[in-house]
């Protein structure tokens, strides 16, 4: 990735974005929380945060000035990634600067295309598109549609079996050999050195998620270890 990205891509180079998320039934699931959760996180370095929904883009926005890659999680199978281009937008329109959508190879439930979904985000908003993957070829794909950037979420999480444990680096590195946008690592991301591994693999940026603002996910850890 050599040409001159958009300012805000050029912002988070190099750094540590967090995913400041909490599934449905967590009492951290509240606007608030997850946004003093992204102030926190700010706070101590991050220099970009990604947050779920309309109200915790709108709240994150108010209180952080790093940029904020915002998506809407609409259900929990297929398509759910910001899926249609109505979703995107209200997610622009609450402050986030960058969009996350799904951008795999599955069917949209607007029956939309992504390029057509891309083009209507370009058209209404200023935000960027972020192109959640699973693969090198969605993320050619993804580019093709006119995706700002591409990041690797959805490795893992597309087929029927449980995601592998640890991130996946070889899709890092084939994406940043061949796109010529940024290409994001995310997705089981669990330790400082599989962050620096990322970026030694050719990542612009790291988003970690779970194992930064999930006290439950590190409950679990521990408890494994203590009960072994
Ligand atoms: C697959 C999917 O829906 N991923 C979501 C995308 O926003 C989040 O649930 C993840 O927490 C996020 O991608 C960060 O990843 P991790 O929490 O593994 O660091």
């Amino acid at each position: 990735m050599t040409d001159a990205a958009a300012p805000v891509l050029t912002a988070i180079r190099g750094g540590l974005v967090v995913s400041c998320q909490a599934p449905p039934g967590d009492p951290l699931r509240d606007p608030e929380v997850l946004a003093r959760m992204a102030a926190s996180v700010v706070r101590a370095g991050a220099i970009g945060v990604r947050v779920n929904g309309v109200e915790v883009v709108r709240r994150t926005r108010a209180l952080v000035k790093t940029p904020v890659i915002g998506l809407w999680k609409d259900g929990d199978e297929g398509v759910y990634i910001t899926p249609t281009a109505r979703h995107a937008l209200d997610v622009a329109a609450a402050g986030a600067d960058i969009v996350a959508v799904d951008a795999t190879a599955r069917p949209r439930p607007d029956g939309r295309t992504l390029a057509d979904t891309v083009a209507a985000i370009h058209r209404q908003t200023e935000a960027l598109v972020l192109a959640d993957v699973s693969t090198v070829d969605e993320g050619l794909a993804a580019v093709d549609a006119g995706a700002d950037a591409v990041a690797t979420t959805l490795s893992g999480y597309t087929g029927p079996g449980t995601p592998p444990a640890g991130p996946d680096l070889e899709l890092v590195a084939a994406l940043a050999g061949k796109l010529g946008v940024p290409v994001i690592a995310e997705g089981r991301i669990h330790t400082p050195e599989q962050a620096r591994a990322a970026l030694d693999a050719g990542a612009w940026a790291v988003v970690v998620g779970t194992a930064i603002t999930s006290p439950a996910w590190l409950t679990g850890r521990y408890r494994a270890a203590l009960a072994a």
